[in-house]
């Protein structure tokens, strides 16, 4: 599906109220492309993490909400956006509140105005995806960060992807402690086995369901493809492998493993096996991308495929071209690269932020894009 021809959203405006450098902030936005440019420290990636919260989870800095809140503010924040959906506008709120007692409120979410219990709900108006500086070390970091990666890609096409990999690792949790116990209810762990490889294999397969199409759209010729090469994300799990064919097969096995693995798992403290230890080998063609020593921008490119074929998946799934959110990318990616960006971005149907610390990097920007310069907790036109 081309995004243009299904739902894409536009961010309008941004209400902030005490997040991070920001005392008040009322930002009004024509365009689908924003660029946000400013010295280092200025404010731009606070601007598009206010922005990131209207997903599931907690932004994209993964950061606790009370570090949100502004130092030497009242205490709690808010923030809010107007999407302009195809038919009307929808005001989307969350932030979470300083109480009498001098705490603060659990966070809270409102749709028009009208409370709803997690992020979970703004999947309906909006969905976002991001490529931040923090996912420079995916390929050759740890296995755990990419696991979390394909998680995030995950989330975005399914809000309740997060509940599921917690409630997985709880109930992981709960089975170890109990194993602690040398003579434990053995009732009592089976029932939690039981239930950590039904979530297990869920959660595998949720990965597999995103992991093939994401695979099949980027190989669907893309203009971009050059500038953009696809890096094929392979998950590497036993229980993966087996979900992709039959998830009740899947929690067989991980029960399987869950049980054969008491004593060793007993003597390490945790489980050794199962979709929390699986790992995602990224190849460019045929080469492996960590063991190739792809250069910094190159492994950018690579990054930006996947986000790109990512930003594709979600809009056909969701039928919601989501925001994208690019912090700092368009200074890693040469002239060429950085107008085949652009290009793709244009052709998307999708919101962009962009971040960029020199506003020469986006002089290649089509006509339409707004730069704005940030300082100070302000941000204001360029030009
Ligand atoms: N809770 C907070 N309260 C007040 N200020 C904060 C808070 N959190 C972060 N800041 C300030 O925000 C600034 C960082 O802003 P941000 O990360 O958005 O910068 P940036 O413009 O993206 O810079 P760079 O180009 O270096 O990435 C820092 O000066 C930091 O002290």
């Amino acid at each position: 599906m081309n995004a243009r021809d299904g739902r894409a959203p536009r961010v309008a405006r941004v209400i902030l109220s005490d997040f991070r450098s920001y005392p008040a902030l009322d930002l009004a936005l024509s365009g689908r492309l924003v660029a946000l440019t400013g010295e280092n420290g200025a404010g731009k990636t606070n601007l598009i993490e206010a922005v990131s919260l209207f997903t599931a989870g907690r932004g994209l800095r993964r950061a606790d909400l009370a570090e949100m809140q502004r130092a030497g503010g009242a205490g709690g924040f808010a923030v809010s956006v107007a999407v302009q959906g195809a038919e009307d506008e929808v005001r989307l709120g969350t932030g979470i509140e300083r109480l009498p007692d001098g705490g603060l409120s659990p966070r809270r979410n409102r749709i028009d105005g009208v409370a709803v219990s997690s992020p979970a709900a703004f999947a309906d108006h909006l969905r976002v995806v991001w490529l931040t500086p923090a996912l420079d070390a995916l390929f050759t970091g740890a296995a755990g960060d990419r696991r979390r990666f394909l998680d995030r890609l995950v989330l975005a096409l399914d809000a309740r992807h997060g509940a599921r990999v917690s409630a997985y690792e709880r109930a992981l949790r709960s089975r170890n402690r109990l194993l602690e116990d040398p003579r434990p209810d053995r009732a009592w762990l089976e029932g939690i086995e039981a239930e950590a490889a039904s979530l297990g294999a869920a959660v595998a397969a949720a990965r597999m369901r995103m992991a093939g199409p994401l695979a099949d759209l980027a190989a669907g010729g893309r203009d971009d493809a050059a500038a953009f090469p696809w890096a094929d994300l392979a998950i590497e799990g036993e229980i993966e492998a087996i979900a992709a064919a039959d998830e009740a097969a899947a929690a067989e096995r991980m029960k399987q493993l869950l049980r054969d693995g008491r004593p060793r798992d007993a003597a390490a403290g945790r489980a050794l096996a199962g979709p929390h230890t699986s790992d995602v080998k990224v190849r460019h063609g045929p080469k492996d991308v960590a063991a190739d020593r792809a250069s910094t921008g190159e492994q950018k490119a690579l990054l930006v495929g996947i986000v790109l074929a990512h930003a594709r998946l979600v809009a056909s799934v969701s039928g919601l071209a989501p925001l994208v959110l690019l912090d700092e990318v368009a200074a890693h990616l040469d002239r060429r690269r950085r107008a085949a960006l652009y290009a793709a971005l244009d052709a998307l149907g999708s919101q962009v932020f962009m971040t960029g610390a020199d506003p020469a990097l986006f002089g290649e920007l089509p006509g339409g894009a707004e730069i704005f310069s940030v300082a100070s907790g302000k941000v204001a036109p360029l030009g």
